[in-house]
């Protein structure tokens, strides 16, 4: 998918199964938001295919309609119109609505109900978006950076929705900046850069997949470090940092810290404040795409 000189979309390739949460994580420009806007139908890419449902979301896109519930990175409703009566349009275009003073209530619209979206927060603004992306249950919902600008109760009412929505069977598909989101959230996560996908998984898979989890503990001063290191696995590395603290970097499991405490005790070293560190999603967000701003 290309915008003149620029390809935001690179031969991007990934699939969804029905019933899940997919995280699409990836550095600002990556090619996010355009990839959920050629699924929604919203672009037409230059090459390759998109299938929604089975379906083209270009050519069909008035099948698909009922179906799919899109909320965009921004606007999505008429400056003026005020936020029920919005929603009560939305719901209005469907077969089965929601029950639509349910949901407001739900995601604490109704002091706002009589405002003009123009003048709603940025956070009531992208609530009344969720709101309008959903209030028509559908069974495939985009979701562009949905917690973006929220303050922690909305972001927590917006997970527990998704997440009952999943244990619903609609499938979710949404982009977020947040590693914690993804983590909290998503069944599968890919990571995008440069208009590719460039790693994929469970959030538990990928942060497992990246650079060594690490075993941190206090001794005495001036262990055998290089002794230490014999008795681990070739790729383990073990560093005094300070005097008495040490740093086991390498592939963290059971057997590691085994061979840790037996050859402790062999030196008759009492090792104290043993503390495994994990890597995060993050950790291996940033390993993947670097540290430098986009
Ligand atoms: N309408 C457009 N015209 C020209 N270039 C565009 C347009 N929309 C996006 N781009 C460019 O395409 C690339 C991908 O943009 P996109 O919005 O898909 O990224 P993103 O991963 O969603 O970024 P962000 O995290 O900042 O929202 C960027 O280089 C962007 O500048």
């Amino acid at each position: 998918m290309r915008y003149g000189a620029v390809t935001a979309v690179d031969g991007l390739s990934l699939d969804v199964s029905p019933g899940t949460v997919t995280a699409i994580l990836g550095p600002n420009g990556a090619g996010k938001t355009t990839t959920i806007e050629t699924c929604e139908g919203f672009r037409r890419p230059q090459s390759g295919s998109v299938r929604v449902l089975g379906l083209d979301p270009i050519a069909d896109a008035a099948t698909l309609r009922p179906a799919v519930g899109v909320m965009l990175q921004s606007g999505g409703a008429w400056s003026g119109v005020r936020a029920g009566e919005m929603l009560r349009h939305m719901a209005s275009l469907h077969a089965h609505p929601l029950d639509v003073d349910a949901l407001v209530e739900r995601l604490g619209l109704g002091a706002c109900g009589s405002t003009p979206y123009r003048r709603l927060s940025g956070g009531q603004q992208q609530r009344l978006s969720l709101a309008m992306a959903v209030v028509g249950r559908p069974r495939l919902l985009f979701l562009d950076e949905p917690t973006a600008g929220l303050d922690p109760q909305a972001r927590h009412a917006t997970w527990d929705l998704v997440d009952e929505l999943r244990t619903a069977g609609v499938t979710t598909v949404l982009t977020t900046h947040f590693m914690h989101e993804a983590e909290a959230l998503s069944d599968v996560v890919h990571i995008v850069d440069a208009g590719r996908v460039i790693a994929s998984g469970t959030p538990a898979e990928l942060a497992e997949s990246g650079a060594k989890n690490t075993v941190r503990f206090t001794a005495r001063p001036g262990l055998d470090v290089i002794d230490l290191m014999r008795a681990l696995p070739d790729d383990t590395k073990v560093d005094e940092q300070q005097p008495g603290h040490y740093v086991i970097a390498g592939h963290v499991d059971p057997g590691l810290l085994a061979t840790l405490t037996s050859w402790c005790a062999a030196q008759g070293v009492l090792a104290e404040s043993v503390l495994v560190e994990r890597q995060t999603l993050e950790d291996r967000f940033l390993e993947l795409t670097g540290k430098a701003l986009r």
